[in-house]
């Protein structure tokens, strides 16, 4: 399988941090930013409005999967686009704990965000608990398949995975290139079992303590198409880096 034929992608999730000062200074300094990857800024919903870079697209941290109506504090996609969000993060390990999101509602997100043409970034991955009762893959496998199981081929080609292992979220803990590279092909393999076209070009982020010392050989991986960057996403400086080795 050729990763060339897959566009590489650094989204950043500044998760419940940031300011109008933070994003003025990234609008300014990833103005002039030279890499092949796409680059991503998923801010809090407060901030859009006070993006005004060319060199990224912005991204939602959540969207619900209503339309509009009396569900107060939620998003819309509607209204996210509005906003100027080409992308929305859905599912996000944080979400599922603290709100208790389930598969099939994640689905069900991913689902509304490719029909209204917003790119979802699925996120899967398994806790520590999990993996060291080795039951990584049939974890993984049954989120994936709830989204196998709402999403046609086609909207799943149009929709972006990530792999955060939930031990590795914050903790500074990665995962090492191989224990990344194992569950992204095993993500890839499952797909491949739905169709071969879609497993060859969809997507698949790793997530969980990406820093600019270990993105390279973490995006070097044959499987590994770029990151979701939460800590390292804050400072301009790093993110740039991190987005320049996945080039
Ligand atoms: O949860 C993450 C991105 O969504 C990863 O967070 P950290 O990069 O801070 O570990």
């Amino acid at each position: 399988m050729s990763k060339k034929i897959r566009q590489s992608l650094v989204a950043g999730n500044w998760k419940m941090n940031g300011s109008a000062a933070l994003v003025a200074d990234f609008n300014e300094k990833l103005k002039t930013v030279q890499c092949d990857a796409n680059i991503v800024v998923c801010s809090p919903s407060t901030l859009f409005h006070h993006f005004s870079a060319d060199a990224f697209s912005l991204g939602a941290q959540n969207v619900s999967h209503l339309d509009n109506g009396a569900h107060t504090g939620e998003l819309s996609l509607e209204m996210i686009k509005d906003a100027g969000c080409s992308y929305a993060i859905v599912g996000h390990s944080e979400r599922r704990e603290d709100q208790q999101e389930s598969n099939d509602l994640v689905a069900s997100k991913a689902k509304k965000c490719v029909e209204a043409g917003v790119t979802p970034i699925i996120c899967v991955g398994e806790s520590l608990e999990i993996r060291e009762a080795g039951n990584v893959e049939q974890f993984v496998g049954e989120q994936l398949d709830a989204l196998t199981s709402t999403l046609s081929v086609e909207e799943l080609s149009k929709s972006v995975i990530a792999y955060e292992p939930i031990w590795a979220i914050g903790t500074g803990k990665t995962a090492t290139p191989e224990q990344a590279q194992e569950v992204h092909e095993f993500i890839r393999g499952y797909f491949n079992k739905v169709d071969a076209d879609l497993a060859l070009k969809l997507p698949i982020l790793y997530g969980g303590s990406v820093k600019p010392d270990n993105a390279q050989t973490l995006f070097s991986q044959k499987d590994v198409d770029g990151g979701l960057i939460g800590g390292a996403s804050l400072k301009a400086e790093d993110f740039i880096s991190i987005c320049q080795a996945a080039n």
